[in-house]
């Protein structure tokens, strides 16, 4: 069977500055693999090099058995790449509505109900401007969006960053519901690494741009060890 996602190689950084060194990775259709490791080791990098949003000096990136090493951004979102920055991309000038509706692109505007389904706070908030919703609903707001492009590859940049407990709780019962719904594949960096390990069966630690541990989310979250030296957390999965 072709993966989904298949990472080869993959040598990338920002113009001279060469952040990931070598990179294999593969995500097979609806498969989830977190993606953990402290600061500054490169899991952002590794998604915006996945999204053509970072220099690849050397390897591969396939989806779905294409070679899409040199596509354009917008070319690997036309082929099913959704990706949900750190920065919660929205227009804070628009409302929860409009912010969807312009992620429709082209979509009928009843698929706005998808969102709304997967999302009921953004429902009771759709006439909210964006800059009036809570970190929380920012978030679901940005994913919300990302998945009216229908990906089959959905790619998660610390989601969790800076939420209450609560509303972490909900954000991965949606993520949940949408994995088992849509069958969408998911990539998900995130510091907090027992939600991480806990929704996805396979994990890939990084260090220094390189992977150094791959193995079932289970095994990992029994090796303390390995998770206090390249996360700094003992972990309590
Ligand atoms: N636009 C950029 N230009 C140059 N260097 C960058 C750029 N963005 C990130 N870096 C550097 O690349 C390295 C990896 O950063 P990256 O954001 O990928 O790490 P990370 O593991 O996602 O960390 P964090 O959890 O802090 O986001 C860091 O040393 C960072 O300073």
């Amino acid at each position: 069977m072709t993966d989904l996602l298949h990472v080869d190689q993959l040598t990338a950084g920002y113009g001279a500055i060469q952040v990931l060194h070598g990179i294999n990775l593969s995500l097979a259709s609806g498969g989830r693999l977190a993606l953990i490791g402290r600061n500054g080791v490169g899991k952002t990098t590794l998604l915006k090099a996945i999204m053509g949003l970072a220099d690849v000096k050397a390897g591969h990136i396939r989806l779905d058995g294409q070679d899409i090493t040199r596509w354009s951004t917008r070319q690997r979102a036309q082929a099913g790449i959704g990706y949900v920055p750190q920065t919660r991309d929205i227009f804070p000038s628009l409302t929860v509505e409009e912010n969807l509706v312009a992620g429709l692109k082209g979509r009928p505007r009843s698929a706005l109900d998808e969102a709304y389904a997967l999302f009921p706070r953004l429902a009771e908030r759709r006439h909210n401007g964006g800059q009036q919703l809570s970190g929380g609903e920012q978030q679901m707001l940005s994913v919300a969006r990302t998945l009216l492009g229908k990906p089959t590859l959905l790619l998660l940049d610390e989601p969790l960053e800076g939420l209450a407990p609560i509303i972490c709780i909900e954000l991965m019962r949606a993520f949940e519901h949408l994995a088992r719904d849509t069958g969408v594949a998911v990539l998900l960096v995130e510091q907090k690494v027992d939600d991480a390990l806990r929704f996805a069966p396979s994990a890939m630690v990084l260090e220094r741009g390189e992977v150094v541990h791959e193995s079932e989310s289970a095994a990992l979250g029994q090796r303390k060890d390995l998770l206090e030296r390249y996360v700094g957390v003992a972990g309590a999965h």
